[in-house]
């Protein structure tokens, strides 16, 4: 059997996990064990199917109770790099459960803790399902006819230049958990448009459904219609599969969240937008998510959140804090651009992030419930920036 295998992001066989993951035993564990795996192997060779015999229904069994056991154990990993965020577990362990007890009694009656796990869980089965519909091999065929990347990093230099403010993303979002239904009129090409009218360097489009009423046929319309500004694909990433899926579908650039996603996984999938052409905007909101970033290699975009995910408490002093001493130093050596995400109305919020040293911003709200998002933006600027 081909060495493949599922323990979180690692989907793709032809673009191996990282060589640190591959050999911890864990890893090794899940290679010999993984029954996604093998689920994935034979559904890839169309005509064998997946055959259930008096003989493997133990494997099957055994090879569940290893899936929930790693789903645990990397939990752990996340944790000691201070994620708090946890992973989906199964909702019981799987019948006949023999492993460790300690294992079983933390899984016990779980339910996710906050609004960033629960959005994160949800993602964890929506993109087991769409994977089972849009398997990678296609997405890769796909990429080959997918619009050519363009530069989002590049859109946001040049409109500090050009303006002498923050470049803005500014963000096409119909709702969210926290405010609810931002625009009851809500069209996406024409919210697109009109912030393209009124100055934004580059867009961000919100994908997911449930939680934003957001939409992966937005960010396609958007791009379709024309757009020039560059496009985020606003989604919370859990697996290397949805990189392709965003770029297929149009996008520029990704969000990765240092809060949900592990040093691994943020360097695995680095590795795997450079090679497809996504910009990647890593999220970080404390001292700590920054440290760890600011420890990898290869990042040229990080986003500063002044919104808590876990509890919605937006401060602005977040991106002032997150930027000062030996932090800012590194930043600034590192050649990185700083983008101050969210919380932000008027021109005295731009001008205390640009003191703080971002160059680039992060905006939804205050533009997209105005009337005309073009007059948004002047309101929020405090002056005509699309000139
Ligand atoms: O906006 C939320 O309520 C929210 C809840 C949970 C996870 C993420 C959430 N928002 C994502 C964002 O960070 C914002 O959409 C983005 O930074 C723009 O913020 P704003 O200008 O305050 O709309």
């Amino acid at each position: 059997m081909n060495s493949a295998l599922r323990l979180g992001v690692y989907c793709d066989p032809i673009n191996p996990a990282p060589s640190s993951y591959t050999s911890s035993p864990i890893f090794m564990d899940a290679r010999k064990n993984n029954l996604a795996c093998i689920r994935a192997q034979q559904s890839k060779t169309k005509d064998v199917p997946i055959i259930t015999t008096s003989s493997n229904v133990s494997l099957i069994e055994e090879l569940k109770s290893k899936d929930w056991e790693i789903g645990v154990l990397k939990d752990e990993i996340a944790a000691t790099q201070g994620i708090r965020i946890r992973r989906r577990p199964p909702t019981a362990p799987p019948l006949h459960y023999v492993g460790p007890l300690e294992l079983l009694l933390q899984n016990e009656g779980n339910s996710p803790r906050n609004i960033l796990e629960e959005i994160v869980w949800n993602k964890d089965v929506e993109v087991t399902q769409m994977k089972e519909r849009y398997p990678l091999f296609s997405l890769k065929e796909a990429l080959n006819s997918a619009p050519p990347s363009r530069d989002f990093v590049g859109a946001l230099k040049a409109s500090y230049l050009r303006t002498g403010v923050p470049g803005l993303i500014a963000e096409v979002k119909k709702a969210s958990p926290s405010r609810g239904v931002l625009r009851e009129d809500f069209h996406p090409v024409e919210v697109a448009k009109a912030y393209e009218k009124g100055g934004a360097a580059c867009l961000s489009v919100l994908t997911d459904s449930k939680y934003f009423q957001g939409s992966f046929e937005n960010l396609e319309a958007i791009r379709n219609a024309g757009v020039k500004c560059p496009l985020l694909c606003k989604e919370f990433i859990v697996d290397a599969w949805q990189l392709y899926y965003g770029r297929a579908k149009g996008a520029d650039a990704v969000l990765l969240i240092a809060g949900v996603l592990p040093d691994l996984d943020i360097k695995y999938m680095l590795k795997i937008c450079k090679m497809i052409g996504l910009t990647a905007l890593v999220e970080v909101h404390d001292e700590n998510e920054m440290d760890r970033m600011l420890a990898i290699d290869g990042i040229e975009l990080i986003g500063i959140n002044n919104r808590n995910l876990e509890t919605f408490e937006v401060d602005i002093s977040n991106t002032k804090k997150l930027l000062e001493g030996e932090r800012g130093e590194k930043i600034r050596q590192k050649d990185i651009i700083v983008v101050g995400e969210s919380g932000l109305f008027t021109p005295a919020d731009i001008a205390y992030v640009q003191e703080a040293g971002v160059k680039a911003i992060l905006v939804g709200e205050s533009i997209v419930k105005q009337k005309d998002p073009t007059q948004g933006i002047r309101e929020l600027f405090g002056k005509d920036i699309s000139a």
